[in-house]
């Protein structure tokens, strides 16, 4: 299958031709094809996870809150896979390729060239005053940079550095796109650099970061 069928428009076939057998000790990572029913429970979730961070309910309500909690856990618990097998992290169509751990931002660009996002940071992100958590932007960074290395061609690597330059205060509920690519390859190290900003085009922060292909076997 074309990579574009796979991943839809924004992918060109270029992206994601690197050899497995360099991926270090990692589990093969390939497209999951999931209905809207996913997307709808991913969406579900990060509301639940917005309204955890941003209610003060009554007892009564939290105790009721944590049996329907603890019910939905009865129910998903039956079907956990080993890592790889799960949808999540592994649709691109969907915010955050579909996985609650990641910022819940859309891929629009995928490609050789870089790979460019775009979404919010809610809630559930806050910081302080309104702004993201600073802890938030390495995971958006970071996250892009392993997308970029795959649509860059190269092998599974593992982030040795990550460098951010926090220049403005990012916002909550508001859209931001982050686009990066790589810079220069040398042996087995990728360095990669980004840059977030808002729709007015004003840097909030760049970062640059060192990735190290992993050598056989490597965890
Ligand atoms: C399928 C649909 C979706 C598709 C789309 C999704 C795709 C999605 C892909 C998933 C992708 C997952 C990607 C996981 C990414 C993490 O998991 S990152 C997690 C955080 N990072 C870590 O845990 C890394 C921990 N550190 C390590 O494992 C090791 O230190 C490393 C990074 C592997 C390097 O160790 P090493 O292999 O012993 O390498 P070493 O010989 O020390 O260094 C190699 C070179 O790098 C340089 N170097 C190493 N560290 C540094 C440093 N900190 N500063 C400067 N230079 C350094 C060395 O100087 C050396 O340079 P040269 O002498 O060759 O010029």
């Amino acid at each position: 299958m074309r990579f574009e069928e796979r991943y839809g428009e924004a992918v060109t076939d270029s992206a994601g031709k690197d050899d497995y057998e360099h991926h270090g000790g990692f589990p093969r990572y390939t497209p999951a094809e999931v209905g809207p029913e996913y997307g709808r429970l991913v969406d579900a979730l990060r509301t639940l996870q917005d309204l955890a961070v941003s209610t003060a309910p009554t007892p009564e309500v939290i105790e009721d809150a944590a049996e329907r909690v603890e019910a939905l856990i009865d129910l998903l618990k039956p079907f956990a896979v080993p890592e790889g097998e799960q949808p999540a992290g592994r649709v691109l169509s969907l915010p955050g390729r579909g996985s609650l751990l990641m910022l819940p931002w859309t891929v629009e660009k995928f490609d050789a060239e870089g790979v460019r996002s775009r979404g919010m940071f809610r809630r559930y992100h806050l910081g302080g005053n309104g702004a993201a958590h600073g802890g938030t932007l390495p995971l958006l960074f970071d996250d892009l940079f392993g997308m970029i290395q795959h649509a860059y061609g190269r092998p599974i690597s593992r982030t040795a550095y990550l460098h951010i330059n926090y220049r403005k205060i990012t916002p909550l509920d508001t859209e931001l796109v982050v686009e990066g690519s790589v810079d220069k390859v040398e042996g087995r190290k990728t360095f990669i650099s980004a840059v977030l900003k808002d729709r007015e085009g004003t840097v909030l922060a760049d970062c640059e970061a060192l990735m190290v292909q992993l050598l056989k076997g490597q965890p």
